[in-house]
């Protein structure tokens, strides 16, 4: 049995979920607030804190877990990532009052306190600048700090900018750019996967990817003239060119099928209709393997 760590709440769950329900491996719950549940063959999911993900990975009481690389970075452990998921992008940035002097991390004066829920990744990153910080240390909304007069700066993770936004805050630097990856443990651990756990991991590795590697690209289907078949090579080049199938009783029409990218789907429709395509059908791909 295989087990996996996934975030039982937060940003990171409702993503992992579908994510693995995506790839075959449905959540099997006898209630929602089971912390344990079956993902059907090989696998075992337990729910856990996205905090407490990387502890539990590296000390063997998970096989795999999702969770957010800043969390991974931060908690130092020996982890290794198998996969990046590319959901949960944020960036952990340093931020300081939009009213106040200082605008760049030069700025900084020395004793300058930081809040953050990340100690371990902004003591790094202050001293590599060459800063002397105190670190203030906080469990969350760490963008209230400036205003109570906890603290001058604080380091937190950002995505759309907003919160920091509302809360007077401007951005003067970059910590660290993060997703959530699949992290097994690594090779300086001594519990790194081996043998038959390792060739299962691979499995679910390749059907995590080829999910995700799916979710971008559309399966295309069109009948064209066969007259215009080179221009139709040139509109949907295709990993190996596009599938030309004869059509019964089709007249001058062959059918082309062609994987395209979902993002110029809308373009790649507009030049097929321009040169006489007709049937034209667009589907969505569950699995991608190159
Ligand atoms: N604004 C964001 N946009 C995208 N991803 C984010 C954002 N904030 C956090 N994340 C990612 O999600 C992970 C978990 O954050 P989340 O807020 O779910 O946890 P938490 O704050 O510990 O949970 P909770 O607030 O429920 O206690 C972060 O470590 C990061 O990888
Ligand atoms: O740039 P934005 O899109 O505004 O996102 C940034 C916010 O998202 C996270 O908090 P979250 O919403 O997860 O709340 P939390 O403090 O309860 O974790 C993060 O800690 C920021 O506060
Ligand atoms: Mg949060």
């Amino acid at each position: 049995m295989l087990r996996l760590a996934i975030p039982n709440k937060g940003r990171l769950h409702d993503d992992a979920r579908s994510l693995l329900a995506d790839a075959g491996l449905e959540v099997r719950a006898s209630s929602e607030r089971a912390l344990v549940a079956s993902l059907g063959g090989e696998f075992e999911a337990i729910f856990v804190r996205a905090q407490d993900i990387p502890e539990f990975v590296a000390d063997g009481a998970a096989d795999a877990g999702i969770t957010g690389w800043d969390l991974v970075s931060e908690s130092g452990r020996p982890l290794e990532s198998r996969l990046d998921l590319g959901f949960g992008r944020c960036r952990l940035v340093v931020a300081a009052k939009d009213d106040g002097s200082v605008r760049s991390i030069a700025e900084i004066p020395d004793g300058t306190r930081i809040a953050t829920v990340f100690p371990q990744l902004t003591q790094r990153f202050f001293a590599a600048a060459g800063k002397r910080v105190e670190l203030v240390p906080v469990s969350g909304a760490v963008e209230i700090a400036p205003h109570l007069g906890i603290a001058d700066v604080i380091v937190d993770l950002t995505s759309t900018g907003s919160t920091l936004r509302v809360n007077g805050l401007r951005e003067i630097g970059n910590v660290l750019e993060s997703t959530a990856h699949l992290v097994v443990a690594g090779p300086a651990s001594g519990r790194a996967p081996v043998g038959e756990r390792d060739r299962t991991l691979r499995e679910l590795v390749d059907a995590l990817g080829s999910v995700l590697a799916a979710r971008g690209q559309r399966y295309l289907m069109a009948n064209v003239p066969r007259t215009r078949l080179d221009e139709v090579k040139q509109i949907l080049p295709g990993i190996s060119g596009p599938t030309v199938i004869d059509v019964m009783n089709g007249g001058s029409k062959v059918a082309v099928h062609a994987v395209c990218p979902a993002s110029g789907i809308y373009r790649t429709i507009n030049a097929l209709k321009a040169i006489g395509a007709e049937g034209i059908l667009v589907t969505r791909i569950e699995r991608l393997l190159a």
